[in-house]
């Protein structure tokens, strides 16, 4: 999968700027704030159809116009395919694949992207919700019956959670048997793809550390459920929790229990990193997790995905910059880096922000 060639019209600070990507590596570089991630926000909403920085699609529309447009030429198995984003001003977004209108949601992996910025240290710091959301987008990108069962899920916990709140004033507890079937079904198929994603990146995430370090230290990621030691994903598990919390949950108007409780945690030889590690071994875990993401991707679809990798120049020293530049090298891997000095010395398109 590569980027052919995209284009900004009214995005950001871009008038109107096409950019064509090389092959391999391409370097965005220029003065702070010259728009540099502005075009890799771009190429990360075709693939998604959301920003990384924003849920304000507003905000990404250029201050005075009313509406602004991403293209993106890509190919897949040499077989060229268009993406076209619209975005009006407080009227939403219209999406195209070749030309034909597509929901959002239909988006989810045609075109596929690994991001790596300088907020990923929440992966490791931050909320769960940070850990579950890298998850369940690699899967989502590479399984479209695992986004569809998501999406299933989350309304059927939003509606059960709504007739909750509906019968507070009664004071009756509601019979939310058909959101239970739904979540129960659901809840078994998203946490079973998610342990067997888990076990995949465990198989590569320890080399792609040693590719990165020249250590083998061993990198480990753990499936944290809710209400379990052992993982469970059979739906009946989830069916008797959900009948033995629901008195509970009527009180609170939540759902106690399902995939949207659970975690990941990240273990180097032993110990947790979210509370041992250095923040160079936080930097370097998170990377070897993209980089072991962009293998899963690999292996379910037979083609890498396209790097985006903001201001690495600040998160990885350059003993490290160099390993993982030879590393995404020798398996002709697209990536777009940006950084305000060129900060690398390999082979490389340079692409000067803001220089007309
Ligand atoms: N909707 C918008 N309309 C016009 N300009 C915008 C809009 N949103 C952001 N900008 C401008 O885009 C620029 C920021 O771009 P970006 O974040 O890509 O910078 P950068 O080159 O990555 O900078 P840094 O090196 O500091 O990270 C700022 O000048 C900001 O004013």
């Amino acid at each position: 999968m590569k980027c052919v060639k995209f284009r900004l019209i009214q995005i950001r600070n871009m008038e109107d700027t096409t950019i064509l990507p090389d092959e391999g590596l391409t370097i965005f570089t220029g003065e702070n704030g010259s728009g540099k991630t502005n075009l890799i926000e771009a190429v990360y909403y075709a693939s998604i159809g959301k920003s990384f920085r924003t849920g304000n699609d507003n905000e990404m529309i250029r201050l005075g116009d009313e509406e602004g447009t991403i293209l993106l030429d890509f190919t897949i198995r040499d077989v060229s395919h268009t993406i076209k984003v619209k975005l009006t001003r407080n009227q939403g977004k219209k999406i195209f694949f070749n030309d034909n209108p597509v929901r959002k949601k239909d988006l989810m992996g045609l075109f596929r992207t690994v991001i790596f910025t300088p907020d990923e240290l929440q992966l490791i710091k931050g909320a769960p919700v940070f850990r579950r959301r890298f998850l369940d987008m690699e899967i989502s990108q590479v399984s479209p019956r695992y986004y569809a069962e998501l999406l299933r899920y989350t309304r059927a916990v939003q509606q059960r959670n709504a007739a909750f709140r509906n019968a507070r004033m009664t004071g009756i507890i509601p019979d939310t048997n058909i959101w239970d079937e739904q979540i129960g079904k659901c809840a078994a198929y998203i946490v079973r793809k998610r342990l067997e994603t888990v076990k995949k990146m465990n198989g590569t995430v320890p080399d792609m550390e040693s590719a990165l370090t020249g250590n083998r230290e061993n990198l480990e990621i753990r499936y944290k459920q809710a209400g379990s030691d052992e993982p469970r994903f059979d739906e009946e598990w989830f069916l008797e929790r959900l009948a033995a919390y629901r008195e509970e949950d009527a009180k609170f108007c939540h759902t106690s229990v399902g995939p949207h409780r659970d975690d990941l945690t990240f273990f180097m030889n032993g110990m947790d990193i979210s509370i041992y590690g250095s923040q160079g071994q936080q930097r370097t875990a998170i990377l070897a997790m993209k980089l072991s993401e962009m293998e899963y991707i690999k292996e379910e679809t037979s083609e890498y995905p396209v790097l985006l990798l903001d201001d690495i120049g600040s998160e990885l020293d350059s003993k490290r910059r160099k390993a993982l530049m030879n590393f995404l090298e020798t398996r002709n891997i697209q990536t777009m880096v940006t950084g305000t000095d060129v900060p690398f010395d390999h082979k490389a398109k340079i692409i000067e922000v803001g220089k007309e």
